[in-house]
């Protein structure tokens, strides 16, 4: 299991306001977010559409330098790997049903620099890690069918997180295990307990924030802390 200094929080800009990107990023790592979590969206492979590299190349621009984890949701994904290598990115995370070949595409991220992760929707199965393990830095289970922001937690997503954590454990590789969707202060420890070492969190975060709390980023990622210390 994962030390509990270890657990980072990475707040989804997909449930920021768009219009005041840059001031919300600031504003969130200000307060104690660990990572920046980026959503793509492509109305293709899933049924939105959000923003690509050149608003990740805006961030960086903008000044910031916390790692960003783009959670790529398209189809084809090859071509936006090197775009968002080019843009910046730290992790490239990619769905295993999106490309016709996993390897080259994890190999294409690490190749570029960047730490490479494969997304699991709730029904896919993990064996695709299965002969790829050491070509990944990041497993990513996803705890809603992706898509949109403020859905409820599956709950069977906690089995398949100790069967994600055993594998991991197993193959003494130094990979990361992140959920998204769902994650909120009253599951996060149980979440975390479940194996997880790296949490998305969009609507718990930016909600509080956007509820005219001047104080609501602090208040609930001082909650989600508090509350991964009790995992
Ligand atoms: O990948 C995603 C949706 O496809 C988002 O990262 C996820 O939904 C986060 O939002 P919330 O915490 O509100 O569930
Ligand atoms: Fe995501």
């Amino acid at each position: 299991m994962t030390a509990a200094h270890d657990f980072l929080i990475a707040p989804s800009i997909l449930s920021a306001d768009f219009a005041r990107l840059g001031e919300e990023v600031d504003n969130v790592l200000a307060a104690g977010a660990d990572v920046v979590h980026f959503d793509v969206m492509d109305n293709h492979y899933v049924p939105n559409l959000t923003i690509g590299p050149m608003v990740c190349k805006a961030l960086r621009k903008h000044g910031v330098t916390a790692p960003i984890d783009v959670h790529l949701m398209v189809k084809p994904v090859d071509r936006m790997i090197s775009d968002f290598i080019e843009a910046g990115a730290s992790y490239i995370t990619f769905h295993p049903e999106a490309s016709e070949h996993v390897d080259r595409s994890l190999q294409l991220i690490r190749d570029g620099g960047c730490k490479a992760g494969l997304v699991f929707n709730p029904a896919t199965p993990l064996s695709y890690l299965d002969y790829v393990m050491d070509k990944v830095d990041m497993v990513l289970l996803m705890s809603v069918n992706p898509g949109f922001g403020g859905q409820s937690f599956i709950p069977g997503t906690l089995n398949k997180l100790r069967e994600a954590r055993a594998r991991i454990d197993a193959s003494h590789y130094d990979i990361r295990l992140e959920i998204d969707g769902g994650v909120k202060v009253d599951n996060i420890a149980e979440i975390a307990a479940a194996g997880a070492d790296t949490f998305v969190a969009g609507s718990a975060i930016f909600s509080a924030h956007q509820a005219s709390d001047p104080h609501g980023y602090d208040t609930v990622l001082k909650q989600l802390r508090a509350a991964l210390a009790t995992a």
